[in-house]
């Protein structure tokens, strides 16, 4: 691979003449592939990829290829995700319960992984500042069927203004100069320049800046990047200690991992080496640095403006309750699916706006002008008095066995489906049924008195 010569003259520095060879070495091999399996879906193993090679750090993460054509990735029970890109989410160390920010998130690699720590409980906020990258973080984040997900298109600062002081733990997977991604994408290496590390430095703390407004007193963030470059590593973690009340927390190194350089950076700050780095030498994958912060600050004031606004906004907004004929249909249609347990109570929460009915994951009056992509579960679309439920509502299905259920027996059947094809069915359901291809199910469709399955699979998923 050509790489830029500053880039070449820079690793031979840092990493003297054996090691920098061995890493060069390694830039031109092949990457390693990895994919993560999704356990809010039911019988989540039950996938024909091997699951021979588990990724030793993560509790899903596996060694191995996974396609985007195939039920698995349809139906939201695989993520196909770089094994070093794993640990970020593993270090932030969630649990149920707990109110997670992922600030910088799609495609939602990350998101998706602490979706599945959260299991249902608490809540994850995914935001990514990019409009066109937000529409596929949203998508990744529909087929993984999480019920308490929020999908922000905003950018830091924003967000910040209306949700300060609020999450317990806050991911920044900083956008950098991306040398961990050279192998992958070669193409990486053309935007690289001394230069390019230093802007990407100030636009990761501009990020960051925003992110220490986001989080409680006691919080933990991590952030993590995937270059090599100590401008954009340790160097930023040193920045963060030194401007705010925040503690390295160490991380456990496992095989392939390397310890953070506090000799890179200016600070020569020993907890640095308690951060990680993963060297595409060492075998685990990609590129990759992650470090795991805590805030130990204790009487932080938290804003109450989100409070005061939310009553008043919430007004003027189109968000509304259902009445009871609403509700009626709604369950007229919902009544025929088990429902996962953080559903079971949706009309006493559920909320509309503009006919699309939905469960909401957050307070819609604290989101109030921000780009809000998804708050939640849609379940569907009130038409006059018929609901139609929505492709969102059908994935969250998925973490339940279901009995109003089409299972393709043939391969040519699912094919045709997610091409848009309606299926003659033979079948004494009728109405709306669940789909599935080898039990994962992935979209809703509608049969009728002719025995002809009606396609709902959405058109712009279509393959
Ligand atoms: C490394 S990628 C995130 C990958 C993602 N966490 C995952 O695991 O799939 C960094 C993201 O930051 C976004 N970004 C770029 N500039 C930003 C900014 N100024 N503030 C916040 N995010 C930004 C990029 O659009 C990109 O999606």
């Amino acid at each position: 691979m050509s790489l830029p010569i500053e880039f070449v003259e820079k690793y031979k520095n840092l990493l003297g003449e054996e090691e920098s060879s061995r890493f060069f070495t390694a830039i031109d091999s092949p990457s390693k592939k990895g994919f993560r399996l999704n356990p809010l879906k039911n019988n989540y193993q039950d996938i024909q990829y091997s699951l021979k090679e588990p990724i030793e750090f993560t509790k899903d993460g596996y060694y191995g290829e996974i396609s985007g054509r195939d039920s698995e990735w349809t139906g939201g029970y695989v993520y196909s995700q770089d094994p070093s890109a794993m640990y970020p989410a593993v270090s932030l160390n969630v649990k149920p319960g707990d109110k997670v920010l992922d600030l910088c998130a799609a495609p939602g690699g990350k998101s998706t992984a602490l979706a599945s720590s959260l299991d249902n409980s608490g809540l994850l906020v995914a935001n990514e500042i990019s409009k066109s990258r937000a529409k596929d973080l949203r998508e990744n984040l529909e087929r993984w069927g999480a019920t308490n997900v929020v999908v922000t298109n905003e950018s830091p600062d924003r967000l910040s203004k209306k949700l300060s002081h609020f999450f317990d733990k806050i991911l920044v997977d900083a956008p950098c100069s991306g040398e961990g991604m050279f192998r992958k994408d070669p193409a990486a290496t053309q935007y690289w320049s001394p230069e390019y590390v230093l802007t990407c430095q100030t636009r990761q703390k501009e990020i960051l800046i925003e992110a220490m407004k986001m989080l409680k007193p006691g919080g933990e963030i991590v952030y993590s990047t995937c270059t090599y470059s100590p401008e954009e590593d340790e160097e930023i973690v040193a920045w963060l200690v030194e401007n705010y009340s925040l503690e390295i927390e160490p991380l456990k190194l496992y095989p392939g991992m390397s310890a953070g350089r506090p000799d890179w950076s200016k600070s020569n700050m020993p907890e640095l080496k308690e951060t990680v780095r993963l060297w595409f030498q060492n075998g685990v994958g990609e590129g990759q640095f992650v470090a795991h912060l805590k805030n130990i600050e204790e009487n932080q004031e938290t804003s109450t403006k989100v409070k005061k606004r939310k009553n008043k906004r919430h007004k003027k907004s189109t968000i509304a309750r259902l009445n009871k004929d609403e509700i009626s249909a709604v369950a007229k249609v919902l009544d025929n699916f088990a429902l996962p347990s953080s559903l079971e109570n949706w009309q006493n929460e559920v909320l509309q706006s503009n006919g699309h009915v939905f469960v909401p994951a957050l307070d819609p009056g604290m989101l109030t002008e921000l780009h809000v992509l998804n708050n939640g579960v849609e379940l569907g679309l009130l038409k006059k008095k018929r609901f139609e439920p929505s492709h969102q509502l059908a994935e969250v299905l998925g973490q339940k066995e279901q009995k109003q259920l089409i299972n393709f027996e043939d391969k040519v059947d699912y094919e045709r489906y997610i091409h848009g094809e309606t299926i003659k069915v033979d079948s004494n359901l009728r109405g709306f049924v669940l789909v599935a291809y080898q039990n994962h199910i992935f979209s809703f469709g509608k049969i009728g008195n002719d025995q002809i399955l009606k396609n709902f699979y959405p058109k712009g998923l279509r393959k």
